[in-house]
């Protein structure tokens, strides 16, 4: 039985190995990137000088408390390195991402940054994209519309909810969990869901990944 808590973290210890003075960091959102951050946390109190943009409220408390200075994401012109998990990946580095509904922040930090490090248990790789359901980050006027506009490309849509009322996300959105089943070309997908009225973000992250470091039982593996 592989322990995937271990995966993760081992995964992130060795992505934090690869940050250095002055960079910025983007910092990113979930179980996975929550170890990255705590490793960051003890590499800053041993010396090292970064400074952080959080790609969510959580992350954003930990590194405060964790003494990790931050800067505003208006702030700079581009990002360093950015460590962040996935929901799902591929081997030719394209993702799934916003389990946890951090997609949006998680995607601009992504657009800005010049390495994008994710790091995963080995239950994340796929063959292909589309057994995590790829969540669609709409204004929630537009929700019911964007459900219809999504059953045209074969998806099945549900608001993801908290409780009986729909997740709002940090940004005052819904997030609609989208099955397309096994997604034989997600970037034409992630395309078509960008030509979506009401669509602000949706979970796809095509060609934006540098590097994935899978945890991969007692060692990880590198995909680049
Ligand atoms: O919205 C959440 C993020 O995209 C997470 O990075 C993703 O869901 C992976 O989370 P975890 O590391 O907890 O599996």
């Amino acid at each position: 039985m592989r322990d995937f808590v271990n995966e993760k973290k081992l995964a992130a210890k060795e992505a934090v190995k690869l940050l250095s003075d002055n960079q910025i960091v983007g910092l990113g959102s979930g179980s996975s990137a929550t170890f990255a951050i705590m490793e960051i946390g003890e590499r800053v109190k041993n010396g090292l000088k970064i400074q952080g943009v959080p790609t969510s409220d959580k992350s954003k408390e930990l590194a405060i408390s964790l003494n990790i200075p931050l800067i505003d994401i208006s702030d700079v012109d581009s990002i360093d390195i950015t460590i962040d998990g996935a929901d799902e990946f591929t081997a030719d580095l394209n993702l799934i991402k916003g389990g946890g509904s951090f997609l949006l922040k998680e995607k601009v930090v992504a657009s800005l940054t010049k390495q994008e490090i994710i790091i995963a248990d080995s239950s994340k790789k796929v063959e292909l994209l589309g057994k995590f359901t790829v969540p669609v980050e709409v204004i929630p006027y537009a929700s019911g519309y964007v459900t219809k506009q999504l059953e045209l490309l074969n998806g099945i849509g549900k608001i993801r909810m908290t409780g009986d009322k729909p997740l709002i996300t940090e940004e005052g959105n819904y997030i609609i969990d989208t099955d397309f089943g096994l997604i034989a070309d997600p970037a034409t997908l992630s395309d078509k869901l960008h030509a979506i009225t009401g669509v602000v973000e949706h979970g796809l992250f095509i060609n934006l990944a540098s590097v994935v470091i899978m945890g991969n039982g007692d060692s990880t593996v590198t995909f680049s």
